[in-house]
């Protein structure tokens, strides 16, 4: 096969001689004037351009934002976009603080017709644009530079004699762009530009709009600081004149564009939301307002239910946005991968240590999470999804999920020994497991069945929680208090070394107390869990649950007179030995989907717990 070299075809875009430029040293400390032009440039690339009805969606949508400056469309395109222009108008519509834009090329009927749509409009700027750069200028208009600058200097003249006459009490602005701006020579723009001024004459209180697109973006981004810095540098009438930008996204930074143009010295942006417009879209007006906000600047456009937006931007546009795109998207508040959700969790935990030491809530505090560039509460977003489990996890992801999800608070080595069950089933099923597969897989493995059963006693009750041994009733005794260091006296004779006990408190689980027991077994270490209405409850029902993982076949635990304890234990190690089977707190052999993780004999009655007895 013969090689190509598709490179060949093209060629480096050329620099912009711009001695001491400043922008690189600049920072953006204030929001840009925005102008949404989904209407517009978003619903002239759209499939299936918008029905009135996602049209009025879009519109309510923006206004909600708070953009004050919405292109609501093209009149002349079609009579669908004309119509919504004059449904605005007609049916009162558009907020007193709001103005439209609509466009127009520069020629004579377009402009008139254009212009009339906004009859009775309290606030409306008519855009009018024509192609500058030296390729249009030859292939498509057959043009020489004064004629393509008469054409400007034309369409503007007429844009102000239909708005004279048809536009009577509207506070009416007018808008410039070069199209093709960035492919134009600079000198060329910047007098096409001067020739409009001259025609349009801006003084205070009649401000001129000047609009600088990347109609294709071709360039790296500094190549168009660049441009927009001489261009600050070189017009005239400069406090007249707004200095926009309209990046489109060709080379996948029209975000980076617009923010160094910013820098560069433009005063507004033009946009769409989640960068939907021509080809590869319009500059992404979710993520340039919250980069700002992410830099401490208020963008004054409220993105506090993202989720809301895309809806409706995707209702409206037809298209879906996409799980990766900044901010909106699914999955950008979630983490799959082990070492993410760890440092995600433990950057939550030491902001939730915080606030509590100060006094504050969380959204108070400066936001210092790890992998996280954006509190997703501040979007709208729960934190429930920030971490996703799935093979690729570890043990700080699986903590946090029954952390946040279930209030459980595993003590660290518990959580290394779970994260493991959780692998060995998200290996074996091949794909994301869930909170409550989670919670099955957790209380499958650690918690008192439901005939052993502290756990299952309700959390109001007063609880007098008798143990049950081989049928002879253990006397806790109505002091509870030190219930547990007794049971667990009874126990260290038959080789059972209750270790430790974790507790966390019930706030997370309402009246509920949950114990994680540590206990060593004939020299092995087993976890349990319980909960219960009090600290005691829960540990008894932790350590009976850990002795039962631990002996599972075993019937009596404490009983001097009746034992069956150890010869059950010992046959039961003997077994796995045999069988060279791991101990079971280390399991990491593969599951099938769906299977028991436990994969126990049935336990025939509880080992020590059973259902309390309610005191009279
Ligand atoms: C970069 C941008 O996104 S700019 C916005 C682009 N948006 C759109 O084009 C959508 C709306 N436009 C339309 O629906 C149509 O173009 C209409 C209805 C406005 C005009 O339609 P028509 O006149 O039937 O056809 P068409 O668009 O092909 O006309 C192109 C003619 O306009 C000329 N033209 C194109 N742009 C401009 C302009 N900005 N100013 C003056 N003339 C222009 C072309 O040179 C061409 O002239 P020719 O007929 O002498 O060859
Ligand atoms: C009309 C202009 C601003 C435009 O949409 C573009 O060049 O992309």
């Amino acid at each position: 096969m013969k090689a190509r070299r598709p490179a060949a075809r093209y060629w480096m875009f050329p620099q912009v001689r711009l001695p001491g430029r400043t922008w690189p040293n600049r920072r953006l400390t204030a929001a840009p004037r925005w102008l949404s032009t989904d209407l517009r440039d978003g619903n002239q690339s759209l499939p299936h351009p918008m029905s009135p009805d996602r049209k009025l969606a879009m519109f309510n949508l923006l206004v909600s934002m708070g953009y004050k400056e919405i292109e609501v469309g093209f009149p002349v395109a079609s009579q669908d976009d004309h119509d919504f222009v004059r449904l605005l108008i007609e049916k009162d519509l558009i907020p007193d603080d709001v103005r439209i834009t609509v466009l127009t090329q520069a020629r004579d009927e377009l402009i008139h017709r254009t212009v009339e749509s906004l009859e009775g409009a309290r606030a409306a700027t008519v855009h009018v644009y024509n192609a500058t750069s030296p390729q249009f200028r030859r292939t498509v208009f057959g043009m020489t530079r004064d004629e393509c600058k008469d054409l400007a200097v034309h369409g503007t003249r007429l844009a102000m004699k239909y708005a004279e006459r048809l536009l009577a009490g509207c506070d009416f602005g007018y808008q410039y762009s070069p199209e093709l701006f960035n492919e134009t020579e600079l000198d060329f723009a910047l007098e096409v530009c001067e020739a409009v001024m001259d025609v349009y004459q801006p003084e205070p209180g009649r401000g001129i709009i000047l609009n600088f697109p990347t109609t294709v973006e071709r360039s790296m981004p500094n190549v168009f600081a660049d441009q927009i810095e001489w261009l600050d540098r070189n017009l005239s009438r400069r406090e007249h004149v707004c200095l926009s930008v309209h990046p489109h996204n060709d080379r996948g930074t029209g975000v980076a564009s617009a923010e160094l143009a910013l820098l560069a010295g433009a005063q507004r942006v033009e946009g769409c939301l989640f960068g939907n417009g021509e080809r590869a879209g319009n500059v992404d007006l979710v993520t340039l307002g919250l980069n700002l906000l992410t830099q401490g600047v208020d963008p004054g456009i409220d993105f506090s239910d993202i989720n809301a937006v895309r809806r409706t931007v995707e209702y409206c546009n037809e298209l879906p946005v996409h799980p990766r795109h900044p901010y909106g998207g699914d999955l950008v508040y979630t983490a799959f991968s082990g070492s993410h959700q760890d440092a995600i969790k433990k950057g939550l935990d030491a902001l939730e240590g915080e606030a509590v030491r100060r006094g504050v809530p969380v959204r108070d505090l400066p936001w210092e999470v790890p992998y996280l560039p954006l509190d997703p509460e501040d979007v709208g977003r729960t934190y429930e999804a920030i971490v996703r489990i799935n093979s690729q996890s570890g043990k700080g992801g699986v903590a946090y999920v029954l952390s946040a999800r279930y209030g459980l608070r595993l003590p660290r080595p518990l959580q290394a020994e779970f994260a493991r069950i959780v692998q060995a089933d998200a290996d074996a099923a091949g794909g994301e497991l869930t909170p409550e597969r989670i919670k099955d897989l957790f209380d499958r493995e650690y918690r008192v069945s439901p005939q052993g059963a502290l756990t299952e006693v309700a959390p109001d009750e007063p609880v007098a929680a008798d143990l049950y041994l081989d049928g002879v009733p253990f006397d806790v005794g109505a002091d509870r208090a030190d219930a547990v260091q007794r049971v667990t006296a009874a126990l260290a004779p038959k080789g059972i070394d209750v270790r430790a006990l974790h507790r966390t408190g019930g706030a997370e689980l309402g009246r509920q107390v949950t114990v994680y027991a540590q206990c060593r077994v004939r020299g092995q270490l087993w976890w349990g869990v319980g909960s219960g209405a009090d600290a005691e409850t829960a540990a008894l029902a932790a350590v009976a649950t850990a002795v039962r993982r631990a002996l599972p076949n075993t019937r009596t635990i404490v009983d001097e007179s009746r034992t069956s304890l150890l010869s059950n234990h010992e046959t039961n190690q003997d077994q796995q030995a045999q069988k060279g089977e791991e101990p079971l707190t280390r399991p990491s052999h593969p599951r099938r989907p769906g299977a028991a993780v436990l994969g126990r004999p049935a336990r025939e009655r509880p080992v020590m717990a059973s259902p309390a007895p309610m005191r009279g």
